[in-house]
């Protein structure tokens, strides 16, 4: 095994827990310190590390690893840690297919997770003339039904995409992924790579009424398939931004997209403009025949593995778009390259790529095992085609999310290893992201706290 180089903090701290990869921002590091531990960074210049690699910094005493979407985090590593004394484990990802739950859960280990989300700051000027008259409560929670608020706050609500309180529209979702396929869209429509691709080779030389003619997305209609907080995030950005109506399919009714795209169907409507419409598709089909742009944002898991094959690729109208900032294996991507090549008005925006080498499929796992070699290649030709928008993994790469996510890591292994509960709600963890005041002592986001029978932390802001 390769010893690798390693960057030490409170050398003399309690806990020993090791970070995989060098992290943004230094909020992530205090936060280990502050709990007492000793902090081993990973400073190997190697990208994607191997389990072998892993075993090596793991050694033989280790309390607990924050560890990265890239990494195959199964029964072997898992195993090790237990054995090196270890109990707490956050991939710096709000994803987690390339985690084996069931191994972690095996060896008592907890698995936390990265749910990013950003306070939404501002009420949009539309909003205002909704406020009921006399009343303080917030503009945009006036145009949101209260039964959309309750669904969201509802334990029973495995999914939920937005994070309220009882009187203030938290902010939600994760804007940065979101603004991230938002700017794919844009891309693919209107063709940006490729005019810069032109520009840049000196071939601009003069006006053409042909030149680079793209599509328009005012009017038309966006099917988002997985609405959960980013599909929701992307889905508002889509008709607040241009206009777009929205067709949807997802395991679940989003209430409050579904009241937000009315709202400001409404508020179009008393402007004298036309309005915003939605609708929930009964299958990703419906979605796909009928949208103009389609953006993917479900979990990877048996149910969406190639969930966007030959056959559905052939239901997709011949101009559109196609956006992937999910996970690879969404989409078969060697029928998507022979897609792209009969069809050159048909465009897409990817920022993650299928694997390489085939996938493990666990049959007695919900989830998918083992998708980690997915990245960084590509198919073969994908790259060569114009219609194609290619970016690395960068979706979440704003400095606030990041740093966001890194920090929530670090809090999961610090919490589990203080002993804290896990927080009442992952998608209202902006309390432990205040530069400026304590952490609640709770574990942001564990994804087996159930499993494992972690005690819930109570529903107030600060401990
Ligand atoms: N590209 C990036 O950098 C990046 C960043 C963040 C997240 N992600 C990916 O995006 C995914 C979604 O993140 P999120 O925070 O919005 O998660 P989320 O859990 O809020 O939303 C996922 C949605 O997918 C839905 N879904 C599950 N199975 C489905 C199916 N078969 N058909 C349709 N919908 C289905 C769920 O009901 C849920 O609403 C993550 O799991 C991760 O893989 C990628
Ligand atoms: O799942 C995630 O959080 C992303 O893919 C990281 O950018």
């Amino acid at each position: 095994m390769a010893a690798y180089s390693v960057q030490v903090f409170n050398a003399g701290g309690k806990f020993r827990v090791v970070s995989t990869k060098p992290m943004p921002g230094n909020q992530w590091i205090q936060a280990l310190v502050n709990a007492g531990c000793r902090v081993e960074v990973c400073t190997s210049q190697k990208t994607i590390l191997s389990v072998e690699d892993i075993l090596s910094l793991i050694g033989s005493r280790c309390d607990g690893v924050i560890g990265q979407l890239t990494e195959e985090w199964g029964e072997t590593l898992f195993s090790a840690l237990k054995k090196a004394g270890g109990h707490a484990f956050s991939n710096m990802a709000v994803g987690y297919n390339n985690v084996d739950v069931e191994a972690a859960n095996k060896h008592g280990i907890a698995v936390g997770n990265t749910p990013v989300t950003k306070c939404l700051s501002h009420v949009p000027s539309w909003a205002e003339s909704f406020r009921p008259a006399g009343s303080s409560i917030s503009p945009l929670n006036a145009v949101l039904h209260k039964s959309a608020l309750k669904e969201a706050e509802s334990e029973t609500s495995q999914r939920i995409e937005m994070t309220v309180d009882s009187c203030n529209l938290r902010g939600v979702l994760t804007e940065t992924t979101a603004e991230l396929a938002a700017a794919l869209t844009l891309s693919a429509a209107r063709r940006v790579v490729e005019a810069d691709d032109f520009m840049r080779a000196g071939k601009y030389d003069g006006w053409l009424p042909n030149l680079f003619v793209g599509n328009l997305l005012k009017g038309q209609t966006v099917g988002i398939i997985g609405a959960g907080r980013i599909g929701s995030a992307y889905a508002r950005m889509m008709v607040e931004g241009f206009k777009m109506n929205v067709i949807y399919y997802d395991l679940y009714q989003s209430k409050f997209l579904e009241n937000f795209v009315t709202a400001y169907g409404n508020f179009l409507k008393s402007q004298g403009e036309t309005p915003v419409t939605w609708k929930r598709a009964s299958s990703a089909e419906e979605v796909l025949r009928e949208a103009d742009v389609v953006s993917l944002h479900p979990v990877l898991d048996k149910t969406t593995y190639h969930l966007i094959n030959k056959e559905r690729l052939s239901m997709m109208k011949k101009e559109a778009v196609l956006v992937n900032a999910s996970r690879g294996p969404v989409i078969d991507e060697v029928a998507l390259v022979e897609h792209l090549k009969v069809n050159p008005m048909f465009r897409v925006g990817l920022d993650v790529f299928e694997a390489w080498e085939s996938q493990c499929l666990r049959a007695d796992s919900p989830t998918l095992v083992m998708i980690t070699q997915d990245e960084p290649y590509m198919k073969p030709g994908l790259g060569e085609l114009p219609n194609a928008v290619v970016v690395p993994h960068i979706a979440s790469a704003s400095k606030w999310t990041r740093e966001g996510m890194a920090t929530l890591a670090a809090l999961n292994v610090a919490g589990k290893l203080q002993g804290f509960p896990v927080w009442h709600n992952s998608n209202m963890v902006l309390p432990f992201l205040d530069e400026n005041s304590p952490a609640p002592k709770a574990c942001p986001s564990i994804v087996n706290a159930k499993v494992l029978g972690l005690q819930v932390a109570a529903p107030v802001s600060k401990m």
